[in-house]
């Protein structure tokens, strides 16, 4: 445990007690507390908020004003916009370190997505090497790095008394490059990993990858940002060939999300 500014804190990184605190059975936890700051901008300007008598606040018909809804758009665009941006970023930078993965991708959607045509919902289901190679950059380059829960009772998490009052970090980068659950090649590239699925490929234990988060607050967007990326990518590779920029330079860096810290600089070809 260590305090970091006022409150107390502490990193979580065996998988069974990681499993433990997102199932959250006992409901002793919830998300931080939020800072002002973020309050302010979830909720919009001071102006806004004082609107709370004009016809815009009135309930819908879900029992939501205006301004929620609005809230929750804003939630989703946050939470899903930037998150598959990185995936698809990162996706690109590992295909074009490894173009033999980057051809057979492109084999793949080729023949299952037809050479002339755009991929259909019906053909991206059936993409199975594409599907393993997002779930090996999910592994290394997971967008969000880590989750953040806090104890808003004292309660205990295996032989861990925890009063309440902590934050706790489940750090989702560091369990997916730990060398005992995934083996002294954990940090290579190897989507061979996943040809059996992911529960096969994380045999050691089910919370040894868990980048969309795990439980009862799981990610919603989870099946719509696969869905999206391989459409994405199956678009991509069907029409260019890729490869790094010698001004390139691998800097994987957390501002929010896990990004390329100088950019990523690739060379497209038209096929
Ligand atoms: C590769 C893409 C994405 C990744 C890696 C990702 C990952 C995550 C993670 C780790 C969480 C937190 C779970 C937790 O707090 O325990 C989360 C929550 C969430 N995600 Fe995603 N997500 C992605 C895409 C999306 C998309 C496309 C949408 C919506 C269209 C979306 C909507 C949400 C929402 C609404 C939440 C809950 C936010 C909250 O209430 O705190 N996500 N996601």
């Amino acid at each position: 445990m260590f305090w970091f500014g006022k409150t107390p804190k502490v990193i979580i990184k065996d998988p069974e007690l990681i499993q433990e605190v997102l199932s959250n059975k006992l409901g002793h936890f919830g998300k931080p507390p939020l800072n002002p700051l973020i309050l302010i901008l979830a909720r919009g300007s001071n102006e806004q908020n004082n609107q709370s008598e004009s016809t815009s606040s009135k309930k819908g018909d879900h029992g939501l004003t205006i301004e929620e809804v609005i809230e929750e758009c804003k939630v989703f665009y946050v939470a899903g916009q930037e998150t598959t941006s990185s995936l698809l970023t990162w996706t690109m930078i590992v295909l074009a370190m490894h173009p033999d993965w980057q051809e057979k991708a492109r084999q793949e959607v080729m023949q299952v997505c037809g050479k002339d045509e755009e991929p259909t919902f019906e053909a991206l289901t059936h993409l199975k090497i594409v599907t393993m190679i997002l779930n090996e950059v999910l592994r290394l380059y997971p967008p969000a790095i880590a989750l953040y829960q806090h104890t808003y009772r004292e309660t205990k998490i295996g032989n861990l008394s925890l009063p309440a009052g902590v934050d706790v970090t489940l750090p989702i980068l560091l369990i997916h490059h730990d060398t005992q659950l995934w083996g002294n090649d954990a940090d290579e590239f190897k989507p061979e990993r996943f040809s059996e699925g992911v529960a096969k490929a994380s045999s050691k234990h089910r919370l040894a990858f868990f980048p969309f988060g795990w439980g009862p607050r799981t990610c919603i967007g989870q099946q719509f940002a696969i869905l999206e990326a391989k459409m994405a990518l199956a678009m991509i590779l069907h029409n260019f060939s890729f490869k790094l920029s010698p001004s390139y330079a691998h800097a994987p860096n957390t501002v929010m999300l896990l990004q390329p810290q100088h950019g990523a600089q690739l060379i497209l070809h038209k096929l």
